[in-house]
């Protein structure tokens, strides 16, 4: 690390946190990938539940706002919307505002369905999305043993944290 310098002062973290509910008739879509189940998530979008908390996180790293500021979800034109479209968007604007996204990590809670299989292609997608080395993309999941609204599988949350450094 001798060789990579910076100013602490040009780090930036950002948190992200996101719910959706589950219901019969939607597509299960995280991180992108369309994971086979017998509900999916409820949103004006494609309730992607841990891209919205990942975009959530960019925001608040650049004290941007959140998701629901820049794309309302009264505004017809975000209906069904793919949300790696608006995390490649909220991505951009991070670029914009002179800082690179170093590192992002994230948990997706959920009862069910098992999501292990598909953790690498999520972290793919999001890394695609946000011009990113797959490297620098974490995706966990974890039960909540029952207990709270995840654990009823009454809906997924998802929670996300990023690192960005403002170029010199
Ligand atoms: N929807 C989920 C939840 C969990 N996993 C994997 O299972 C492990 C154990 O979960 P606990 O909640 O019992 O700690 C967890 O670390 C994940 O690897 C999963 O794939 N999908
Ligand atoms: C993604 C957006 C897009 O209108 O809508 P939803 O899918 O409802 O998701 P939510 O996290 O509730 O709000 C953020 C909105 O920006």
């Amino acid at each position: 690390m001798a060789d990579r310098a910076f100013d602490p002062a040009s780090l930036r973290i950002g948190q992200g946190f996101d719910v959706h509910a589950l219901v019969e008739g939607r597509k299960l879509i995280l991180g992108g990938v369309d994971v086979p189940h017998t509900r999916g998530l409820l949103g004006h979008s494609d309730a992607d539940v841990l891209a919205h908390a990942v975009a959530d996180a960019l925001l608040g790293g650049i004290r941007g706002g959140d998701i629901g500021k820049l794309f309302p979800d009264t505004d017809p034109a975000y209906e069904g919307a793919d949300s790696l479209k608006l995390l490649a968007a909220v991505a951009d604007k991070v670029r914009a505002e002179g800082y690179d996204i170093l590192d992002v990590d994230s948990v997706i809670a959920a009862q069910a369905p098992k999501l292990s299989p598909y953790r690498d292609a999520m972290r793919e997608n999001l890394a695609r999305a946000m011009g990113v080395s797959v490297e620098n993309v974490g995706v966990k999941a974890t039960t909540t043993e029952r207990l709270g609204f995840e654990g009823r599988e009454e809906g997924i949350s998802a929670t996300a944290v990023c690192l960005l450094c403002r170029r010199p």
